[in-house]
């Protein structure tokens, strides 16, 4: 699935939060969306599922595969959103409902396409659970997100986004929250589903180093605009603008750290 996006501006209280924004990924290539904190990358991704706060005007175009998303009734955007996108965000806690099963929250995309009997939903649950490396999928079902781990929920919330098998992914800061570890460990296995699937992926960080790992393409992010675009091995080595520079040097630190 191709996304196109063109002259993209959210405006909020008066402030233009994303100017002008313009970038395209091709189907089955994934694109990394960098940026410091506050340069609108949350924005851009909600907006791609016209999932902007209220507040927020959007203005430009989105397409998906060539049909335009700006405009489109809240209806409309959903059943885009239930059948053709699968999101995963940085804290799998706040995502997850705390009085659900794991398993029911893992099969809940599922009961937008298929009328599934509840047996049914467990089984592909289970089956889910197993494909993101969860401990003892058929117990784990029955637990609640309070009983698992940060890197056991995330795993989580990968299940909930791949299991209706989307045709984009939108990943905003996935691995943020987890440590150095159990981060590489999620990353390759997001990178491998992906992959597999092959899914159009475009992936927000604040961290090149994590980019590095797992997109193509990069797009970095200033005040809410693109000022520069490249692959991510040009970027690493031959940063041009300031900004993009610092993320580099960021990014070279933690990797030395963490070895
Ligand atoms: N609901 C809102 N109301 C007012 N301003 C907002 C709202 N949401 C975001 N902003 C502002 O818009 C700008 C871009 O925010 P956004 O969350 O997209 O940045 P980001 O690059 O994702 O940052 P971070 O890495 O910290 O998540 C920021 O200045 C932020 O304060």
């Amino acid at each position: 699935m191709t996304l196109d996006v063109n002259g993209l501006s959210v405006d909020i209280g008066g402030r233009r939060v994303v100017d002008d924004l313009s970038f395209s990924v091709a189907g089955g290539d994934r694109l990394g969306l960098i940026g410091e904190s506050g340069s609108g990358k949350s924005l851009t991704v909600l907006s791609v599922i016209g999932l902007a706060p209220d507040e927020a005007t959007v203005t430009g175009s989105i397409r998906l595969d060539g049909r335009e998303l700006v405009g489109l009734s809240e209806r409309e955007l959903a059943r885009v959103r239930g059948s053709q996108v699968g999101t995963v965000f940085q804290d799998p806690l706040s995502a997850l409902n705390p009085l659900h099963t794991i398993g029911r929250q893992i099969a809940e995309p599922l009961r937008l396409h298929d009328r599934l009997s509840k047996r049914e939903a467990r089984a592909r649950a289970i089956a889910a659970a197993r494909e993101v490396g969860l401990p003892d999928p058929a117990t784990i079902v029955d637990l609640y997100p309070h009983q698992l781990s940060g890197g056991q929920r995330q795993r989580v919330g990968i299940a909930i986004a791949l299991i209706a098998e989307p045709a984009l992914i939108l990943a905003d800061e996935p691995t943020t929250a987890l440590d150095v570890t159990t981060q590489a460990e999620i990353l390759a296995l997001f990178r491998r589903l992906v992959e597999e699937r092959g899914a159009t992926l475009v992936f927000v960080t604040h961290d090149l180093a994590v980019l590095a790992q797992i997109t193509d393409d990069v797009v970095v992010l200033a005040q809410g605009r693109a000022i520069e675009q490249g692959t991510v091995g040009r970027i690493l080595h031959a940063p041009e603008h300031p900004v993009t520079r610092g993320l580099v040097a960021a990014a070279r630190a933690t990797t030395w750290s963490a070895s």
